[in-house]
């Protein structure tokens, strides 16, 4: 069977996979991310997502697609994971009462075939107003630092936000949706199965 390899480290999209009952391989990507900058968050993503892909494929001598992704948040500019416990709190009170978007790209390499394929989806999240207490206490549990935007949709981030309009998945780190469309379409590769 052809293997399926993930090119992240996130626990979120492992999990995402998981979840759809597929078989696959976890290689973490050594790709430096800082080594590209865009202002075009569109490119970016995509720009990443591709080259998380092709530094595992370098690695991988087997018949294998190659899934890489890469996740942002678009609030006047681009902001990814906090660096530090000061920026998830400037990132927070941007993000406090109003709506951004979550733009995650993500790119498909085969090794065995020329067939490549990189696109990307924007999901709207809309936020309460969030009060100084909230932020401090959501901080102190430590869930905001590795994720893009300083929070998980996923977990306790869930109750700052009212509405989101798109796909839930997408704001989690993979666009199931338009990731099965390009497998079938792309690759003839079937996640339900
Ligand atoms: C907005 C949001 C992001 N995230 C996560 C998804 C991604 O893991 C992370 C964005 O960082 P990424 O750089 O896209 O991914 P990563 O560093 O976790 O893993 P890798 O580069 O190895 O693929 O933010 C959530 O888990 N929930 C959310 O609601």
């Amino acid at each position: 069977m052809l293997n399926f390899i993930l090119a992240s480290s996130s626990p979120r999209r492992r999990e995402l996979l998981k979840n759809l009952g597929l078989d696959f391989q976890v290689i973490a990507s050594n790709f430096n991310e800082e080594s590209i900058s865009s202002s075009n968050p569109i490119h970016l993503v995509q720009e990443l997502a591709y080259n998380k892909a092709l530094s595992v494929k370098k690695k991988v001598c087997k018949d294998a697609l190659i899934l890489g992704a890469d996740t942002i948040v678009l609030k006047e500019g681009i902001l990814g994971k906090p660096k530090n416990e000061k920026e998830a709190y400037e990132i927070l009170k941007s993000l406090s009462g109003g709506c951004h978007r979550v733009i995650t790209g993500f790119s498909i390499i085969s090794t065995y075939s020329m067939v490549e394929f990189t696109g990307y989806e924007i999901t709207k999240v809309f936020f309460k107003e969030l009060t100084e207490e909230d932020i401090l206490t959501y901080i102190s549990t430590g869930e905001p630092m590795d994720k893009a935007g300083a929070y998980g949709l996923q977990g306790r981030g869930s109750l700052f936000v009212s509405r989101i309009e798109g796909d839930y998945f997408n704001v989690v780190g993979l666009p199931l949706f338009k990731l099965n469309e390009a497998l079938e379409d792309k690759f003839s590769f079937k996640l339900l199965r």
